[in-house]
């Protein structure tokens, strides 16, 4: 729903090209205070570059991207950045196996790999606090390594929720995940989600049914194009689906998210 409010993200006409590739093109996209978005995207689509465009870390070729109110041009993007957090698959492999889970989530806050700070204990309760929020605070002491593929994805979400973001990316956070560590895992999503002072959620996935129904919007992007956009219901059905996807699918609900299958109905 459209609000008065200020956008959380607010982009308008963008394109992105290097050297002869262009990788977006005419992006509009807006995302209202309280609202959750789901980003869905064959391999290649310009998911990831698209996100890296919102932290700043790539610059419009033209167009205008404005996040929190900051347009790009007029902010420091450090300090902006500070604000967004970022949990993938590629975080988990830059972090020491051999720290314990509660410094690695304590380091989200100093947004650095590892801890050099002195630990506070405040810094201590909020870890505690985050990691009970994510149901993973049985893991208190152990060394990140001996977790589970599932259990640091909560860490790490735990991690970024450190810094007190405005804005938390989860880059398919369900990769690598059984059928029931996944299920675990997007109950807490879905718990953070609900819970007050959430961050707006981007949710970035390539399979329809994690995408929960807190998730009320969803982008679709396709070959570097917005191919839609808007409520989820209106968004994730059999007929956009299979135009979306140039083949026939099938999309059925149940519980309120969308399972897909390749073929006729
Ligand atoms: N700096 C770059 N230089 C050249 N090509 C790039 C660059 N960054 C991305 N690409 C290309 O742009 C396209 C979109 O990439 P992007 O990583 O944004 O896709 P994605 O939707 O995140 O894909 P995936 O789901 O596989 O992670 C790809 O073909 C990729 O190879």
């Amino acid at each position: 729903m459209e609000t008065d409010q200020q956008p959380v993200i607010d982009i308008q006409g963008v394109h992105w090209k290097t050297g002869t590739l262009h990788l977006l093109k005419d992006i509009h996209w807006r995302v209202g205070e309280q609202e959750h978005w789901a980003l869905l995207g064959l391999n290649g689509s310009g998911k990831t570059t698209l996100l890296n465009m919102i932290n700043g870390y790539i610059w419009p070729t033209k167009g205008s991207v404005t996040v929190l109110g900051h347009k790009f041009g007029e902010v420091d993007l450090r300090d902006l950045r500070k604000t967004i957090g970022w949990v993938s698959s590629s975080l988990q492999e830059k972090l020491y196996g051999t720290d314990k889970t509660q410094y690695v989530v304590i380091s989200g806050k100093y947004a650095t790999i590892g801890l050099y700070e002195e630990l506070l204990e405040e810094d201590l309760q909020l870890a505690e606090e985050l990691m009970t929020r994510l149901g993973c605070v049985h893991l208190w002491n152990r060394e990140f390594r001996t977790c589970s593929q599932g259990e640091k994805q909560k860490l790490l979400i735990a991690r970024a929720l450190m810094a007190e973001p405005r804005i938390l990316i989860l880059d398919e956070p369900c990769n690598g995940l059984d059928l029931f560590s996944r299920e675990r895992l997007l109950d807490s999503i879905h718990d953070l989600a609900v819970s007050e002072r959430s961050p707006t959620l981007l949710y970035v996935t390539h399979h329809t049914e994690e995408i929960l129904p807190i998730f009320g919007h969803s982008l679709l992007l396709r070959r570097g194009e917005v191919f839609g956009s808007g409520e989820t219901s209106r968004i994730l059905t059999t007929e956009t689906l299979s135009d979306f996807f140039e083949t026939p699918v099938v999309a059925e609900s149940h519980r309120e998210r969308v399972y897909v299958r390749v073929g006729e109905a």
